[in-house]
């Protein structure tokens, strides 16, 4: 008899049912939904990843930044959240829960094969807020390719979320995270729960830049492949921050035009944060 359908997802706790979730992230579409126009438009000062982009190298290059490593946290299979940082720090290591992620990262830092998404526009685009010609892109891109030591495996529910020997002991210097906490916990004090986790791998006086989802309840990430969102405001972003352990520095957020719902998310709105470690 055939055996009655049973979803996944039963049975499981909240945070075993998000990670059976991620076994269908399909890196390709999530480039192609979120990191292609209207989102990604460099011609467009109303784009939401060319502000960004100005946020992070704003928070890089304002003089306040100390050390050497930068690590950041659910990597994805993108790489514009080192595009600042990899001009400041002399190390960077890139983690990733999924190795569909790591090894998409792999395919460019090792410049090698086809890659699904290409990065130069993003490249010139960072080139152009450093003051620099757009053709120093490449040197970026070598820039990069020079300062990322590794891509490590990563799960920010575990007390401790890298390997053992993965950081100094002292922690890291700087951490970057985007869009990674409230897309991999099942509710606000899991959320709150990882951000204290992944703070425990920084280093005190040390800097977080956090870039994240405000007010949505789902994302796409491949054709039928729907993930749950803890909807979060900035008031509980900054009482999270708080509770774990974290001075705010300074809260952006963007709002989404009409044409940035593009079907793929009811993402509302875009937060970047800079703290510090207390
Ligand atoms: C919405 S994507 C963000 C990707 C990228 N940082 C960006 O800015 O677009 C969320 C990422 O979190 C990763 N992830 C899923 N579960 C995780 C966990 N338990 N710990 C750390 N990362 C996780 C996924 O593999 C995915 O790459
Ligand atoms: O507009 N964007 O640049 C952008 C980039 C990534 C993501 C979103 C929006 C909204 N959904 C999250 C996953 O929860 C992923």
């Amino acid at each position: 008899a055939k055996s009655h359908m049973r979803s996944p997802l039963l049975g499981l706790n909240g945070v075993a049912a998000m990670k059976a979730c991620y076994r269908r992230f399909d890196p390709a579409a999530y480039l192609q939904y979120n990191y292609t126009p209207p989102r990604a438009d460099f011609t467009r000062k109303d784009s939401i990843v060319p502000w960004k982009l100005a946020c992070l190298h704003r928070a890089f290059t304002e003089g306040d930044m100390s050390g050497e490593l930068l690590v950041d946290i659910g990597s994805g299979p993108t790489l514009y959240q080192v595009m600042s940082g990899c001009e400041v720090f002399s190390k960077v290591l890139l983690t990733d829960f999924l190795e569909v992620n790591r090894q998409e990262l792999r395919r460019w830092l090792q410049d090698e094969g086809q890659c699904s998404l290409d990065w130069t526009p993003y490249l010139q685009h960072v080139c152009k807020l450093e003051g620099r010609r757009p053709s120093a892109w490449t040197e970026k891109a070598a820039k990069l390719r020079q300062v990322v030591a590794d891509i490590l495996p990563i799960d920010v529910h575990c007390s401790q979320p890298l390997a053992p020997d993965a950081l100094p002991l002292a922690g890291a210097d700087c951490l970057v995270s985007c869009f990674c906490l409230e897309s991999v916990s099942p509710d606000l004090a899991a959320f709150t729960r990882a951000l204290g986790h992944i703070g425990k791998l920084l280093r005190p006086g040390g800097h977080l830049m956090l870039i994240g989802a405000l007010g949505e309840s789902y994302y796409f990430a491949g054709p039928g492949v729907r993930i749950p969102v803890v909807p979060l405001n900035e008031a509980q972003v900054c009482t999270s921050l708080k509770e774990s352990g974290y001075t705010l520095i300074r809260l952006e957020v963007y709002t989404l035009t009409q044409d940035m719902r593009v079907g793929v998310d009811d993402v509302t709105g875009v937060f970047f944060v800079k703290a510090k470690k207390d």
